[in-house]
This record gives C-alpha cells, sequence and structure tokens, in this order.
C-alpha cells in the first residue's frame, strides 16, 4: 500500500520517488510541485501510465499516449461540445434527468435553502447562470468535491522520456502520481482541510471565492475532459434537489459517518439512509 500524507512533503520534499514491486514511482507532492508538474510543465508530464488490462479492454482515452492520445482527446472534446452535447443542449438534459429525480422522491417533500428561495423560488428550474447568484450553494459543492476527494493518487501519468523537474531527472518509463490528495487537503492552502467547511470557498461578504488548489479534476493538458459535464450535473441536480425537499438522516447528523467506505484509486463513500422531506 502506498501512503502518502500531504505533511510529508516538509519531511521528505516535494518529491518522493518508491518502488511498487519493480516499478519506479515519483509522487508529487503539494499544489506549487503538483502546478509546476501539471501546468509549467505540462507537456512533460502529459504521458499516461500503462494500464495493460485498461488497454486491453478499452484502448480509450483514459489510458493512451501520443498521437492516438491527442486525436481521442480533441475528437471527445469537439464531440461534447458539438454533436448534442452543446452547453445549451446539455442544460436542459439535465434539467429534465433532474425534473425525474424530483418526481421519484415528490411523495416525501418539504422545506428548503434560503438563497435558492430567494433567487430562483421552486417553480422555474435552475441553470447554468443561476451560479453567480448562488454563492454558498456554489462553495457548498465545492468544498463537497474538496473534502471527498474523490480520485485522490489522480490517474497515474508516465514519463515518456526523461524529465528535468526541480533539479531532478525523473528517468523515462517512470509512473507519475501528481498527488490531488496533497492539495486538496494541504494545510497551505485550506484553514482547516480535514473539516467540510463551505468558508473554504466564501469570503468575509458571502461572496463566493475560488481557490486555485481547488483540482479535483487534475489540471494541465491530462484534465479530465468531463469536467464542464460533471459540474453542471452536480450543480443543477443539486439545486433541483434543495428547491424541493430538505434531506436529514434518521440518526442525526451525529450518526453520519463521512469518511469514506474504500480509500485506493478513489475515496469512495459509504450508503446512507437519509429522509428527503417534501417541503
Ligand atoms: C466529479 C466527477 C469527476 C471527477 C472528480 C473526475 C476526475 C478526473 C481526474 C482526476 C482525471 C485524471 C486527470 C489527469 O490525468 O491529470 C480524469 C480524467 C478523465 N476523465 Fe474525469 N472526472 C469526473 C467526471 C468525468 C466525466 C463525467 C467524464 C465523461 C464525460 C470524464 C471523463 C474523463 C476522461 C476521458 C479522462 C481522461 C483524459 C485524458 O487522459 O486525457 N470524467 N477525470
Amino acid at each position: 500500500m502506498l501512503l502518502v500524507f500531504p505533511q510529508w512533503s516538509k519531511q521528505y520534499g516535494p518529491v518522493i520517488t518508491v518502488y511498487l514491486g519493480l516499478q519506479r514511482v515519483v509522487v508529487l507532492v503539494g499544489y506549487e510541485t503538483v502546478k509546476e508538474a501539471l501546468v509549467d510543465q505540462a507537456e512533460d508530464f502529459s504521458g499516461r501510465a500503462p494500464a495493460p488490462f485498461a488497454y486491453k479492454a478499452t484502448k480509450g482515452l483514459l489510458i493512451s499516449n501520443g498521437e492516438r492520445w491527442r486525436q481521442l482527446r480533441r475528437f471527445t472534446l469537439t464531440t461534447l461540445r458539438d454533436f448534442g452535447m452543446g452547453r445549451k443542449k446539455m442544460e436542459s438534459w439535465i434539467q429534465e434527468e433532474s425534473k425525474h429525480l424530483v418526481d421519484l422522491l415528490r411523495e416525501n417533500q418539504r422545506e428548503s435553502i434560503y438563497e435558492i428561495d430567494n433567487v430562483i423560488g421552486q417553480t422555474r428550474s435552475p441553470t447554468m447562470e443561476d451560479r453567480k447568484s448562488l454563492p454558498f450553494t456554489n462553495a457548498v459543492i465545492h468544498e463537497a468535491q474538496r473534502f471527498l476527494d474523490l480520485v485522490p493518487l489522480n490517474v497515474p501519468h508516465y514519463a515518456t522520456k526523461d524529465i528535468s523537474f526541480k533539479g531532478y531527472i525523473i528517468p523515462k518509463d517512470t509512473v507519475v502520481i501528481p498527488l490531488l490528495h496533497s492539495v486538496l487537503k494541504s494545510v497551505d492552502q485550506w484553514d482547516n482541510p480535514w473539516t467540510f467547511n463551505p468558508n473554504h470557498f466564501l469570503d468575509h461578504n458571502g461572496n463566493f471565492k475560488l481557490n486555485p488548489a481547488f483540482i479535483p479534476f487534475s489540471s494541465g493538458k491530462r484534465a479530465c475532459v468531463g469536467e464542464s459535464l460533471a459540474r453542471m450535473e452536480l450543480f443543477l441536480f443539486l439545486v433541483t434537489l434543495l428547491q424541493h425537499f430538505t434531506f436529514s438522516s434518521p440518526g442525526g447528523p451525529e450518526s453520519v459517518d463521512i469518511s469514506p467506505e474504500f480509500s485506493s484509486l478513489g475515496n469512495i463513500p459509504r450508503r446512507y439512509q437519509l429522509i428527503a422531506a417534501p417541503r
């Protein structure tokens, strides 16, 4: 098992080499180091580590390299944008889906969030335009993604040639892990990284404040191609649900264990019993 804690960078430096069996793995720790690799030296670090089983199954964008990756990525981004998934179309699709979800839970409706009531009310569907008028809700969603830290190890990258980085040479064929966990839970970037607190994304006046260390989708040339779709879904689903329901837990908030059930390539949340009370 690979255990690299954000605070280790103070002790061991931000570039840590470990061996997983025979495989040399370089772990990049902390916001500055991860950003320097993924953004400032984006081309050097754009390789993807070989995953033989996945490759046999898919040969897909996630695990390909070189020209094949470039073409697949261009194709995927264009497809998401142009063929029926343009922003407006995507938005109305998700609005439809949210309505279905609401219909499913409608028997149990009751209360809501003050901010959403004031800005949108309960009769119309939210749009992405509403996001800037809902700073608290936006902050809650950002904080949920930061706190969950869904892909803590990132998807491993690969040195497709010798890379000169921060005074080190990372040899060709080294697996590189730009550790998202070390950025999303860094004491240098967040007041209380282990506490769920939407104030991490709000200024003193309650305005939304983005922190550049918010990189759950990673960053640079290999960053998640589904980011805008995922963010749109999160916003529209959550706001639609909160327009129509109050959520609570049968045993009260204290009974909820928010630590992940499994934590390896992904932080997988536990199953919860949830009361969706109609408003
Ligand atoms: C909350 C939801 C999501 C999170 C947190 C997430 C996170 C990530 C991360 C961390 C990576 C690796 C980036 C890197 O290697 O530096 C990635 C890659 C990728 N994601 Fe997502 N993702 C999400 C949703 C989606 C969705 C909805 C799609 C599809 C529409 C998608 C498609 C992909 C693809 C194809 C790649 C590989 C890109 C490449 O290798 O060039 N993701 N994602």
